[in-house]
């Protein structure tokens, strides 16, 4: 009897024994495993070695330049920014326009759309990445950047940007938020018929919407209807209204507003939404010229291309100008009818004085264009 008491405690203990040792293996591993993590992260801790990526949006002439300008004067944002910049057509105009950066500062990228580029991932062929791996591993040591902005074309679709960096493996990359920036008055007048679907998507995405050119808004009640359908189409994102997107640092960069459950149900309405995809017909046509221009035929020349533009729909001109008798690089910018024409800095020592201009829009006649710009010029050997 006692020996079958023994055997029973023994086993009792063995049990406890047993059960309790792989209670501590369990608590081992799991000490262990959660050891790792502490080290990787320690290794590479928030802020000294990831760099904040912030995607800036928005559609053709909405101020996306005027912000890269503001946050860039900005005396104290303490950051070093480099700027990946992508543009329509074959010529890059903006990153002329951008103040107060390095040139090397400034990153390019003009053979093609960044967001069809970035959503040919199946093809291998993704130019933005290959941009960033770059960027990371030659430029961020040299040039010392820990702050990205990427400047999205105005009729870029910045779904498959967001996507490039939500799939990026062990990247030191850290998508901080999408920053949208809306024309007020070009929004009003095609919120009810014809938004483009670009306009629409970078709308969907944005995790803030700066309402711009607010000086241009005709009331209060104008801006509350823009900020009620911005509201309608997406819900949480942040509304900041303003005039000539001067817009304090602190609400636009390391915000930390990205989300990415968020962006799957933003996708998920973007791809029902009927339309989606580039705006169909638009087309560029660049103008070049090594002769300066007489600035007053230039403004006749200019008014014609604007007063011509209601049925041929004009969204964009923008360009810098070489005129006659001025070392002054002349500022050329229209968004729909309304442009300016304004001297800007001095043309270097040895720099070629080149103008450059773009005209962007719907059913665009280029063969006119072309013409009347070659008879301004003095180069029509018709004439
Ligand atoms: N009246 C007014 N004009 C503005 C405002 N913000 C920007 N602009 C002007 O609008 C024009 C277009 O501004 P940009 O900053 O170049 O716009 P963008 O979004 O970079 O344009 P794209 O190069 O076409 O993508 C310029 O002439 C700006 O000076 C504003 O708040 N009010």
């Amino acid at each position: 009897m006692w020996s079958y008491y023994a055997y029973a405690g023994v086993f009792l203990l063995l049990s406890i024994f047993v059960s309790n040792a792989i209670a501590w293996i369990k608590q081992f591993r799991q000490a262990s495993r959660l050891q790792a993590k502490t080290i990787a992260l320690s290794g590479r801790p928030a802020g000294a070695s990831t760099i904040p990526v912030t995607i800036l949006t928005g559609f053709l002439g909405a101020g996306k330049t005027t912000l890269l300008n503001s946050i860039l004067s900005s005396p104290d944002h303490g950051y070093k920014i480099m700027i990946l910049e992508n543009e329509v057509g074959a010529v890059s105009i903006d990153h002329q326009l951008i103040d107060n950066i390095p040139r090397d500062g400034v990153v390019v990228m003009q053979n093609g759309c960044i967001c069809c580029s970035a959503s040919s991932r199946a093809k291998n062929d993704n130019e933005l990445e290959r941009i960033l791996d770059h960027l990371l591993t030659v430029q961020a040591d040299t040039l010392g950047f820990d702050y990205l902005i990427v400047e999205t074309t105005g009729l870029a679709d910045p779904g498959p940007i967001v996507q490039t960096f939500l799939e990026l493996r062990a990247s030191r990359f850290r998508l901080d938020g999408v920053v949208t920036l809306v024309d007020t008055p070009a929004l009003l007048s095609t919120m009810h018929k014809d938004m483009p679907a670009e306009m629409m998507a970078q709308l969907m995405y944005a995790d803030v919407v700066c309402l711009n050119k607010i000086d241009l808004v005709g009331s209060d009640m104008d801006l509350d209807q823009a900020s009620a359908f911005v509201r309608a189409l997406n819900p949480d994102a942040r509304l900041l209204p303003t005039t000539k997107a001067t817009l304090s640092v602190d609400n636009l960069l390391d915000i930390r507003t990205f989300d990415a459950a968020r962006y799957a149900e933003q996708l998920a309405k973007v791809t029902a939404t009927p339309g989606n995809g580039h705006t169909a017909d638009v087309s560029t046509v660049l103008l070049t010229a090594t002769t300066d221009l007489v600035l007053q035929p230039f403004g006749l020349w200019l008014n014609d291309v604007v007063a011509a533009s209601s049925h041929e729909n004009v969204f964009r001109i923008k360009g810098i100008v070489s005129i006659a008798g001025d070392n002054y690089k002349w500022i050329l910018q229209g968004v729909l009818d309304t442009y300016t024409l304004a001297p800007s800095g001095l043309w270097a020592d040895g720099e070629p004085r080149e103008t450059q201009i773009v005209v962007i829009g719907k059913h665009l006649n280029r063969f006119e264009l072309e013409s009347s710009f070659l008879v301004l010029v003095g180069k029509d050997k018709s004439v």
